[in-house]
Parts: C-alpha cells; sequence; structure tokens
C-alpha cells in the first residue's frame, strides 16, 4: 500500500492491490488495485461511500479540490469526521486509479481495452470488501451510495449482510428499469458508433464525438424540465444558440477530459446487469434477506430512479425508513442540496444525536 497526496494530517489518498480476483463471469485478474480515499480518525467507526457513474474516489476531495460529497462530509458535517472515518473505493473497472479498461496489464504493458473482463456490481462489491479486508476492517458502521453507488449500497447489504449496521441508498432501485437502460443504450451506440472509437482503440478520448452525445443524452436524465425551465427559460447568448444547448455542449466536451470512454461503457453494462433479485429469486425475495437497517432517499423529477419504484421496494423491507426530497435537480439531487437531506442522514447515523449541516 502506498500513501500518495495526503492533504492534511486527517485525509489521504492510496491505492491497494487485492491479488489476484476472479471477477463474476469467470475470468480472473492477477493484480488488482483499488484506488481510495480515507478521512477521519483511523480508529473511528467506518461510512463506507461508494461513488456513482462518472465519480471516483475523491468523495472528500482537497480544499483546492472539494470532492462530490464535500459539503457532506467534515467536521460536525452529517458525515462527521470527528466521529467517524469516511473511507471510498474508485470502482473495478473505474478510470481513476483501480484496475479498468484504461489500465496496462502488468506483463505486456498493453492497455485491456475491451479485453477487460465484464465488470459487475457484486464484483465491484467483492472487490472493496477484500479491500477493505487487507485494510483491516472486519465491519463497517454503514455503507452509503448515490444511483451506480446505490446499487453497490444494496448488494452489499446482501452479499455481506453482517458486515455493517446500517444501509444508505439514494437514488438508486433493486433493478435498473427499462427506461434507463434505454438512455444507457443511447449513450453506448452513440460511442460505439463513432469511427473514432474504433472497437475501444482510439487514439486519444478527445475525438470520440459520440462520447459527447452520450453525455449529452445522460444529463438530460440526470437533471428535469423544470431545472432546465428555471435556469435557461430559453435564453440565447447568441442569435440562433439557445443557452440549454451551449450548456449541454459543454457537459458534453468536459467528460472527455474527466473519464475514459471504454471504462463510461463498462459501468453503463454493469448499471444495466444490475437486479438484486438475480439468482436469489427475484427482488422481492432478495429484500426479505437485508439484515442491516435500510434507509432509501429518493429526489423528485427522478425520471431513471422515481418515488414509485423506490418506494414501493422500501415497503417490502421491514424495519427500513425512506425520505423524499422536493427538488428541482431530480435524479443529480443525491450530488446537491445537501441542506435538504443531510440532516436526515447525520440523524439517523448518530441514533437521534444532532442533526447538523455544514452549509
Ligand atoms: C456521486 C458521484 O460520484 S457522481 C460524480 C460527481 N460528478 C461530478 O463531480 C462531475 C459531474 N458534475 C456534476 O454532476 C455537477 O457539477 C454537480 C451535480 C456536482 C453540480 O451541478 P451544478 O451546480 O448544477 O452545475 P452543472 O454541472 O450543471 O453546470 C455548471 C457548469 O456548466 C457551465 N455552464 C452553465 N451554463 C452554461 C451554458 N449556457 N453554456 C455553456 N456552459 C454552461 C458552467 O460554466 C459550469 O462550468 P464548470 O463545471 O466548468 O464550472
Ligand atoms: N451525474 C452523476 C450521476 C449519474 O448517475 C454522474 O455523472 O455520475
Amino acid at each position: 500500500m502506498s500513501l500518495t497526496n495526503p492533504t492534511h494530517s486527517k485525509q489521504s489518498s492510496a491505492a491497494i492491490s487485492i491479488g489476484a480476483f476472479t471477477f463474476e463471469c469467470g475470468e480472473t485478474l492477477e493484480d488488482v488495485v483499488l484506488a481510495y480515499e480515507r478521512s477521519g480518525p483511523a480508529d473511528a467507526p467506518v461510512l463506507l461511500i461508494c461513488h456513482a457513474l462518472t465519480g471516483n474516489q475523491f468523495a472528500v476531495g482537497t480544499k483546492d479540490e472539494p470532492g462530490w460529497w464535500a459539503g457532506l462530509i467534515g467536521d460536525d458535517c452529517p458525515l462527521d469526521t470527528t466521529d467517524y472515518q469516511i473511507i471510498t473505493f474508485n470502482v473495478l473497472g473505474g478510470c481513476h486509479g483501480s484496475t479498468g479498461p484504461a489500465s496496462k496489464r502488468k506483463v505486456s504493458g498493453q492497455t485491456y481495452r475491451l479485453e477487460f473482463p465484464p465488470v459487475t456490481i457484486r464484483d465491484m462489491v467483492h472487490a472493496q470488501y477484500r479491500a477493505l479486508q487487507v485494510l483491516g476492517f472486519t465491519q463497517v458502521h454503514a455503507v452509503l451510495g448515490g444511483s451506480l453507488g446505490g446499487m453497490q449500497t444494496l448488494e452489499w447489504g446482501l452479499l455481506y449482510p453482517d458486515f455493517m449496521k446500517q444501509l444508505y441508498v439514494l437514488a438508486a432501485t433493486p433493478s435498473l428499469s427499462d427506461y434507463g437502460i434505454a438512455f444507457n443504450h443511447i449513450g453506448a451506440k452513440a460511442i460505439k458508433d463513432d469511427p473514432a472509437w474504433n472497437n475501444g482503440n482510439y487514439a486519444s478520448n478527445q475525438q470520440l464525438h459520440g462520447f459527447a452525445l452520450a453525455r449529452m443524452a445522460g444529463m438530460v436524465t440526470y437533471r428535469s424540465g423544470p431545472l432546465f425551465q428555471k435556469r435557461f427559460d430559453r435564453s440565447r447568448s447568441e442569435p440562433l444558440s439557445y443557452n440549454i444547448q451551449s450548456y449541454l455542449d459543454y457537459q458534453g466536451e468536459k467528460i472527455k477530459d474527466r473519464f475514459d470512454a471504454n471504462s463510461y461503457l463498462y459501468l453503463l453494462e454493469a448499471m444495466n446487469h444490475h437486479d438484486i433479485g438475480r439468482g436469489r429469486g427475484g427482488w422481492k425475495k432478495a429484500s426479505s434477506q437485508f439484515k442491516a437497517q435500510l434507509h432509501t432517499i429518493s429526489f423528485q423529477h427522478d425520471l431513471l430512479y422515481p418515488r414509485e419504484l423506490m418506494e414501493g421496494f422500501i415497503n417490502e423491507v421491514p424495519g427500513s425508513k425512506h425520505f423524499h426530497v422536493e427538488t428541482d435537480y431530480g435524479h443529480d439531487g443525491f450530488l446537491v442540496e445537501f441542506s435538504q437531506w443531510g440532516g436526515w442522514v447525520g440523524q439517523q447515523i448518530r441514533k437521534g444525536g444532532k442533526a447538523s449541516d455544514c452549509g
């Protein structure tokens, strides 16, 4: 294990080797590495955070580059780093330091690209479990995550039901809806039909116009009509271009700078395949197998994981709790407006203690 880029005495990022790992598909990779971020006192109970599709291990980040849950995590914040330590892994199949399609094979030095094994949500969880074992943990206090991170959280509760006391699933359902698969299909097709993609052997992410299109289609489902209406209201900065158009163009270009297209394809496929009922007699039967207390949070206007689907699921899980957030953000509500729902999470974690929010 190597420690790199520590930002202050209580926070560090590193990568850990879990050795040979056999995927659900039966393929084995010899030297699998998971990158992770760790904050808070080393002897405190662990809150394990699972990231979403284009997320990474930097949930906390640094002062100069705050992480994607920086407003939720910290001293006296809902995820309180005076009482808990926070650990976040970059998923197996990701592109921020964990082994994935953009990684190089150890012996030949060749990039895996499409020779990387198909990765499932269950593979991601098994790999993180192995990494936590290597780090010396036998239990965590809670597992939390939104979207793809919520799918991992659900699988954590079923694959390792005694490993945690609580689960927090934000904006995720027991399986991905046909509506979700439909948009993933449009995104995947936009990438694969781009000649520059070249069957995964692209010279550079920057050339992939199809990747930009995939992100643009995704962004429409991560936000909502009301948000776009309030933000843009048919406004234009140029005579022939609406601001919603330049916004989507901008988001499409931005993804190419921060994510690998093959990794994106693998993670879309993992989301499509996600189904807690697979091999467990269906999702209702699986729902009875959680031992940790399950908490779910839905977000108004979430087209992909709507409130009705989340509540239909949670009603099957005895002792579980649900919180619905009124927001214009839709699905991406789990990345913003922490003051709306962070207090509820903090209160549940602390079992009725103070419900602070840090901004
Ligand atoms: C849990 C996870 O792991 S998910 C991973 C987290 N993801 C990320 O951190 C990256 C993805 N980012 C996001 O999803 C968002 O930034 C959020 C949800 C964190 C915050 O969203 P918002 O505050 O609504 O900002 P949003 O991303 O929609 O847009 C702002 C950007 O669009 C640009 N923009 C806004 N309007 C326009 C326009 N009309 N034309 C061009 N660009 C525009 C802004 O300049 C800004 O640019 P910047 O990102 O370079 O600063
Ligand atoms: N907008 C987030 C959530 C997608 O589910 C992301 O890009 O990861």
